[in-house]
């Protein structure tokens, strides 16, 4: 498999994706390039303004008072800063971040040592939160609430539950499914920051940025050209602009201009609304093979050589946000503006019902983040 190839399988949790160009998931070694990328501090943290604005304030008051600031969700889909943010409420309070994630903490006294080892108004962020096994998030909820674990000793009837006082701290979550969170764990966290899609300006602040990190040289159209392929994500942006610059590099004078970054993502199969080889094939087989649907998944999954949780996980939550395809109760449906990317003339008898009317038509189960 070629490193721009999606994967095969129809294991669609997890490391999802991770090779391909537009995959808002991060692989391994991305996380590494990735870290010398974060902003440091909030000044440096472009974009969700509304976000950065009450967090700025949450945690300006927190330092005035002298106290550790309100527990901090931060939701939203992948690539879109949540740790970013999560590092910069350590650094902007001047208190150590503790780091762990949901699925890592398998026993609840692995999260009860965790806990009793911070120290004051220590920030502990806990990435893909809803992922916590359940004994340990119950015990999370005492942590929260009075600053206090209970140690139980023993075992069976004999079994006593000692409660220790643990240092006030700031607990920092996040996720990408803020609908599988449990009320009585969201209700815990005094400030929500619900994340959203970036414009291409502001993914444009972002890539000047980097570029001017990795010491390379990008003019304004270039970095528009690829802001508009970016799908609203930094991460998806920024792995971009690693790939241009590599052509730049090899087949021109190192400068990513706008027609460097067109052939580069050209040849990486990016097109201009940021959509990539499956994307494509999906809305393509929906629109000439059935008449723009509509049409099953697992019809339409077939049609392409993909498993169907590939194609609804993968490739229909970007297509549906970027008004393409539409998922009404009868099946998928290709809209106007899909016919018209793909230049294919629209039907004479007009669209299919559902191909002009988009959210009303959408009857997918998460909900679906708006640019
Ligand atoms: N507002 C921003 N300004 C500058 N760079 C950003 C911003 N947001 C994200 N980035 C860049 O995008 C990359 C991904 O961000 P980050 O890891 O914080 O996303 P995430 O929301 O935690 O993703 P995931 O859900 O996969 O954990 C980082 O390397 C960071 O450099
Ligand atoms: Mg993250």
């Amino acid at each position: 498999m070629s490193s721009f190839d999606r994967p095969l399988t129809g294991e669609v949790d997890g490391d999802l994706g991770q090779d391909w160009a537009v995959s808002p998931q991060a692989g391994d070694e991305e996380r590494v390039v990735e870290s010398a990328l974060r902003p440091h501090s909030l000044h440096d943290f472009i974009g969700q303004p509304k976000v950065a604005r009450q967090l700025d304030l949450v945690l300006e008051g927190a330092k005035r008072r002298g106290r550790p600031p309100d527990h901090v969700l931060l939701s939203g889909p992948p690539g879109l800063g949540k740790t970013s943010l999560a590092l910069i409420i350590g650094s902007e309070l001047g208190t150590s971040v503790k780091i762990t994630s949901g699925p890592a903490i398998e026993r609840s006294g692995d999260l009860a040592a965790m806990l009793s080892n911070l120290g004051h108004g220590d920030v502990l962020f806990i990435d893909e939160i809803h992922r916590i096994a359940r004994p340990a998030e119950e015990l999370l909820y005492m942590a929260m609430e009075d600053f206090r674990v209970d140690v139980v000793v023993g075992k069976g009837p004999g079994a006593t539950a000692i409660p220790l006082e643990i240092n006030p701290f700031t607990l920092v979550g996040a996720t990408t499914r803020a609908g599988l969170l449990t009320g009585p764990l969201r209700d815990r966290f005094g400030f929500v920051g619900q994340m959203e899609f970036y414009e291409p300006a502001e993914l444009q602040l972002v890539l000047a940025r980097s570029a001017s990190l990795l010491g390379v040289e990008l003019t304004d159209d270039g970095s528009a050209e690829i802001a508009g392929r970016s799908r609203g994500t930094p991460r998806i942006a920024n792995r971009l602009l690693r790939r241009v610059r590599d052509y730049a590099e090899v087949e021109a004078d190192g400068r990513v201009t706008r027609d460097v970054a067109r052939a580069a993502l050209a040849l990486y199969d990016v097109d201009e609304l940021g959509l990539d080889r499956l994307d494509r094939a999906v809305l393509e087989a929906l629109v000439a093979r059935f008449g723009g649907g509509p049409v099953g998944v697992s019809t339409l999954a077939v049609a392409v050589g993909e498993e169907p949780n590939t194609v609804e996980e993968v490739c229909e939550p970007f297509l549906v946000r970027a008004g393409l395809l539409a998922r009404t109760p009868r099946g998928r449906v290709a809209t106007e503006a899909a016919w018209r990317h793909l230049g294919h003339p629209l039907p004479r008898g007009g669209l299919p019902l559902g191909g002009g009317s988009l959210p009303a038509a959408d009857t997918s189960p998460e909900p679906l983040f708006e640019a």
